[in-house]
């Protein structure tokens, strides 16, 4: 399918103030990590308030690594996640349980990889692509080889991995994908040069993206 538009999904959100800058600012989506490991994970109560501010048609995201069942069933029970994402090693079977939309997360580390993650997750709503670390699951401002990208592709696909505002609409207009997804690329500075301050985003960069994004949708 050939999006007249791209997505836009911000993710790594731990305050409802950034939330709403990416409502506003037009995100479809935002995630909210449920990881303990990750230095953006949001507790329940930070979840459930975000939650209750986000207004419709922003789709409200739970981001999961290998998680447990029962894990993934605490937050539903208190948490209204519109779609659920499986960042880690979660075979089909298991991210089908839930009775809720969810994505696949598969870092790329072969050319073959993202062909075969078509085949072995065909029941997602999507399919994220995401650079490969062998010390982290995702998160980590690191780019890929776009071009192993195969044109051919039997589910949406969701570009991410060091994305920001200077690269995304080259982005867009080469990988063509069904949407994209940013985390540090909009986070606050830490005051050095490279540096964010993890979970904490920018409204004005959040604002910048999403307007590169729009260029590159309008000058196709
Ligand atoms: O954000 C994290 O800390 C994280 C930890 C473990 C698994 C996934 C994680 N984030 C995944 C994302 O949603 C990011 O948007 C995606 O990996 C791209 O991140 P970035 O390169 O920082 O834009």
């Amino acid at each position: 399918m050939n999006p007249a538009r791209t997505r836009t999904k911000i993710c790594g959100i731990t305050r409802v103030e950034d939330a709403l800058a990416a409502a506003s600012a037009g995100a479809d989506a935002i995630g909210l990590v449920f990881y303990g490991a990750s230095p953006r994970a949001v507790t329940i109560e930070q979840a459930t308030a975000i939650a209750e501010a986000v207004p419709a048609f922003v789709t409200l995201t739970g981001l999961f690594v290998n998680p447990r069942r029962m894990d993934v069933e605490k937050v539903l029970a208190r948490v209204p996640l519109d779609l659920l994402q499986f960042h880690g090693d979660e075979p089909q079977d298991f991210c089908q349980q839930f009775h809720r939309r969810w994505i696949k997360a598969v870092r790329v580390r072969r050319d073959d990889d993202i062909e075969n993650a078509f085949h072995d997750w065909s029941r997602a709503s999507g399919l994220l692509v995401d650079a490969y670390d062998p010390e982290r699951y995702g998160g980590t401002g690191q780019i890929f080889d776009w071009s192993v990208i195969p044109q051919h592709r039997p589910l949406p696909l969701i570009l991410a991995g060091g994305l920001d505002s200077a690269n995304v609409a080259a982005a867009c207009r080469q990988v063509r994908p069904w949407g994209v997804d940013v985390s540090g690329g909009v986070e606050a500075s830490d005051g050095t040069p490279e540096g964010t301050r993890k979970g904490i985003k920018d409204a004005a960069k959040i604002t910048e993206f999403l307007s590169e994004v729009n260029r590159a949708n309008q000058t196709d």
